[in-house]
């Protein structure tokens, strides 16, 4: 999982993560990012490397048998499936790379409401680091990416108008997306519905 971001810049290196800092609440109890099925780590401990004073907590979540065993400074790891009901509320964000193009919609849609539930409205965003699709000349690689999802399970990869009603079916709005390749992941952020109206 390390090998697909080698060479590569960081999501919060596309991403306007000022922006996110801006207006973060300065408590010492406070969330700043949970990364959702961050396996060992990396992304999270490469932001702490970056942001050695992030205003709140980093936390790494995944399943027990995955981050048992790591130990990065300046993140907390807690043990959940992201098939229940997420345990950190209020986090400035939750982040989820690489992990709603393994699953189908129906799974997804549970993933995203058990995220929606834990988020505070008007400061919570999801962000989610995965491929937007065009929906015409597809480039090669990610043509036989969705290939390849969909042949070892029931994995997608997303074009912009099924992220986007993806997201809505869970009462989340897409607010941006960035993006400096056709060929790497984008970042979509999302709020609830009810915070841009
Ligand atoms: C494709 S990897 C992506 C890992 C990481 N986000 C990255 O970009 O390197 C998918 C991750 O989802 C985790 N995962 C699978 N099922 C999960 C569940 N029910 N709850 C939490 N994490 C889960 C896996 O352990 C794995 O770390």
């Amino acid at each position: 999982m390390s090998s697909r971001r080698e060479g590569r810049p960081n999501w919060f290196s596309i991403y306007p993560i000022e922006q996110l800092m801006t207006g973060a609440v300065a408590s010492p109890d406070a969330v700043f990012l949970v990364d959702v099925g961050g396996n060992q780590g990396h992304d999270l401990a490469r932001f702490h490397a970056q942001y050695p004073k992030p205003p709140g907590r980093l936390i790494l979540q995944d399943l027990p048998k995955i981050i048992s065993s790591v130990e990065r400074v300046g993140i907390e790891k807690i043990p959940y499936s992201f098939l229940n009901p997420q345990p950190i509320k209020g986090a400035r964000a939750y982040c989820f790379r690489a992990i709603f193009h393994d699953w189908p919609d129906r799974i997804c849609q549970k993933i995203l409401m058990n995220t929606v539930s834990a988020m505070k409205p008007g400061y919570s965003s999801v962000i989610i680091i995965d491929f937007v699709l065009p929906d015409t000349n597809v480039p090669r690689m990610q043509a036989a990416m969705d290939i390849q999802m969909m042949s070892i399970g029931a994995g997608v990869e997303r074009s912009e108008q099924q992220w986007r009603e993806l997201l809505l079916n869970a009462g989340l709005e897409i607010i941006g997306i960035w993006n400096v390749s056709p060929n790497m992941e984008s970042i979509i952020e999302a709020v609830k519905v009810a915070d841009t109206e």
